[in-house]
């Protein structure tokens, strides 16, 4: 069950999913809070507006590997919109960070992907706990799935919009 702290950081990570959609990237946002419940660094997805492999998630398990001890690792929490895909469930394993809390699952956002017609992923989209297994997982977080379906939806339907033929308008 998702308290009123935790409500705020994913409500948070849907805001930075959404600044992500509006720059042109892939709508993903998260937040790393230390054992204390201090926000220690955000993150969004940047796959686009700088490369290939910025996930917000691999962006905060760099983070923290560089700047927090081992023991604050294992008490900070990693809140995100999206279920970690399997190179950043590594990262954040091979960190050594503790819990993560999503909203929406991996199997969720397959589903969706196949109803949109978006592109296949590269890699394929397992639950953390298959690549990470000693990581303590929650979500889905229900209240909040639809908030990330919008923006995904969004994203796919504004891509179906860039690969439209250019019309008579444009020939010389
Ligand atoms: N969780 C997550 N999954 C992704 N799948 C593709 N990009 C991302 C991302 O930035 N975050």
């Amino acid at each position: 069950m998702i308290n009123e702290e935790a409500g705020a950081h994913l409500e948070r990570c849907v805001t930075l999913a959404r600044e992500a959609l509006e720059a042109g990237d892939d709508p993903f946002g998260s937040v790393l809070v230390d054992g204390g419940g201090q926000v220690l660094c955000e993150a969004r997805n940047r796959v686009v507006t700088r490369e290939a492999t910025e996930h917000p998630e691999l962006v905060l398990a760099r983070w923290a590997a560089a700047n927090m001890t081992v023991e604050a690792r294992a008490k900070a929490t990693v809140y995100t919109s999206g279920e970690h895909c399997p190179m950043c469930a590594a990262a954040h394993a091979w960190a050594g960070l503790g819990r993560i809390v999503f909203i929406s699952s991996s199997r969720q956002l397959s589903e969706w992907l196949v109803q949109l017609k978006a592109p296949v992923s590269p890699v394929r989209m397992l639950p953390i706990q298959d690549v990470a297994p000693g990581i303590v997982v929650e979500g889905p977080v229900t209240s909040l799935v639809d908030a990330v379906r919008e923006l995904h939806e969004k994203r796919h339907r504004l891509t179906g919009k860039r690969v439209l033929p250019i019309t008579g308008s444009f020939e010389r």
